[in-house]
């Protein structure tokens, strides 16, 4: 029931009021970082932008890492695709003499990908692309950019961007890349899930990404549609919804946000490095010398297949934006809502409360408040080391929840001052208040790990009688998005019964 009303209230948030903030702490981060700088690939529709770090490239940093992979991604060694030597000869023809002296472009399980052509020395640049060869928004023709309205956003001018060069077929200057592109069919993003497999993950904060994810792709088509209408010689006849959702997805897993530039991009060539979440190998953007190269970040044998990391990114991320999981993500989390009820005596004073003390709370379209908001726990690595066990903000909130006096939120205020200005920075003064909030927490973290349960229960019935090898993408992903939750709030929940434990506060 909890969850049903999660739902209901999340998909009525108002989106809009995070993307500005979003957008105005990248400004303020923009600039403050003068060189290299980090890119992470991939979508995150409305995070993506707060997604683009700006960290100084450590390369001194990088010679020294020889990280150990603990789960590498599978090292097939393919043969060099037909594509590697018409690429390479296109690359050359444009100039681009460096970028691939040391890498070939091969298949492997997780479709192409780039090999070791040699052997490769951890801070040895595997790969360096001039920002001639970006495509960014600012490259689509002249005559669509005058038409389209200044809304339209940056992924949707990458995917106009590919339907003008696919129109163009051979003729485009970037048929190599333009051709490498997903067939129809070959994204497993969730936007293209059927209606009952993404009921397999009904009660995640994947399934509401997703429906938000789809409105969006909508809603641009339908800004950008007068153009395509008014611009055949341009895109052909007719352009379907489902070829510019087909080009957005392919955006939303292969562009990269380039923070230096203030831009959004997709880098031929990068495009074949897949992801290994253990990698610590990124892609930068060099503002000096204005190219994009990636650092090896651990020595590379010939024939061994080379992988960066798109970023610390949850399964749930990675299902949305790029159509794949990993089992045992180190980054899963998950999302666990919580809201004031609405008879609640004492809600107006503790939204108040909540308000002042930097704890917003989701408004709705309508503008009403719903009175909860979303707290993302991750897994937590030792229940009874020193490190992080769930956010601070969610026991605060299971805090005023609690609250039964005006007087309690008014103690709750007067303590927040004196330290700093955050609230419950301390556990409760009362025993028997503690015990509640945590049991409160226990309590939902408990039927959110049995409502998982039985999702991944159903997903397995649902592909009955089918080896795990053989389950369809969506059903893969679907499990490990689940199985994921599901460790992350065992890890919380374990951590939190350690905690009340050693405070010898009564848990039932
Ligand atoms: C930037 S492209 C990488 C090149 C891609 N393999 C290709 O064939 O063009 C990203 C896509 O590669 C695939 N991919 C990358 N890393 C993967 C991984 N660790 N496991 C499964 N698929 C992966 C996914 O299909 C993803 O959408």
């Amino acid at each position: 029931m909890q969850c049903r009303q999660y739902e209901e209230e999340k998909g009525k948030a108002d989106l809009g009021k995070r993307v500005r903030k979003q957008k105005q702490k990248l400004l303020k981060q923009k600039s403050k970082e003068k060189g290299k700088v980090h890119m992470e690939v991939g979508a995150g529709m409305w995070g993506r932008w707060s997604r683009v770090r700006c960290i100084p490239l450590p390369s001194a940093v990088c010679s020294s890492i020889r990280t150990h992979i603990a789960h590498p991604v599978p090292q097939v060694v393919g043969a060099p695709v037909k594509e590697h030597s018409e690429f390479a000869s296109w690359l050359h023809s444009r100039g681009e003499v460096d970028t691939c002296h040391a890498l070939t472009v091969g298949m492997s399980n997780h479709g192409r990908t780039l090999f070791a052509a040699r052997p490769i020395e951890v801070g040895e640049q595997v790969l360096r692309v001039s920002g001639d060869l970006m495509i960014t928004p600012n490259k689509l023709p002249t005559e669509v950019k005058e038409l389209l309205p200044t809304g339209v956003t940056e992924w949707a001018r990458l995917a106009l961007f590919i339907l003008v060069e696919q129109h163009l077929g051979q003729a485009s200057q970037w048929a190599p890349y333009i051709n490498c592109l997903p067939t129809c069919g070959a994204l497993h993003s969730t936007v293209f899930w059927k209606k009952e497999e993404l009921e397999l993950v009904r009660f995640t904060s994947l399934h509401r990404e997703t429906m938000q994810r789809r409105a969006v792709i909508g809603s641009e088509f339908a800004s950008v549609l007068p153009v395509l209408q008014k611009c055949p010689h341009i895109f052909g006849e007719r352009v379907l919804h489902s070829k510019f959702k087909q080009a957005y997805a392919t955006v939303c897993s292969r562009a990269w946000g380039i923070e230096a530039l203030q831009t959004l991009a997709l880098v031929p060539f990068v495009d074949f490095f897949n992801h290994d979440s253990n990698c610590r190998a990124l892609l930068s953007y060099d503002e000096e010398r204005a190219c994009a190269e990636v650092i090896a970040d651990k020595n590379y044998a010939r024939g061994e297949q080379v992988v960066i990391s798109y970023g610390r990114l949850p399964n749930t991320t990675l299902a949305l934006d790029f159509g794949f999981t990993i089992s045992c993500n180190p980054y899963d989390q998950v999302e666990v809502w919580m809201a004031l009820s609405h008879r609640d005596p004492l809600r107006k004073m503790k939204l108040a409360l909540l308000h002042a003390h930097g704890m917003p709370t989701v408004v709705h379209a309508d503008g009403s408040d719903s009175g909860g908001n979303g707290f993302h726990l991750r897994e937590v690595k030792s229940v009874t080391g020193r490190g992080k066990g769930i956010p601070h903000a969610l026991r605060a909130f299971a805090r005023v929840l609690c609250a039964t006096t005006p007087q309690e939120l008014s103690e709750m205020a007067a303590e927040a001052m004196k330290y700093d200005g955050r609230l419950a920075r301390l556990p409760a003064k009362s025993r028997n208040k503690e015990a509640q909030v945590m049991n409160l927490l226990l309590a939902r973290l408990e039927s959110l790990i049995n409502q998982r349960s039985l999702a991944a229960l159903n997903i397995s019935e649902s592909c009955h009688g089918v080896k795990q090898s053989a389950w369809k993408p969506s059903a893969i992903m679907a499990s490990d998005v689940i199985a994921g939750e599901i460790r992350v709030l065992r890890s919380a929940a374990a951590w939190l019964r350690h905690q009340t434990s050693s405070n010898c506060v009564s848990v039932g």
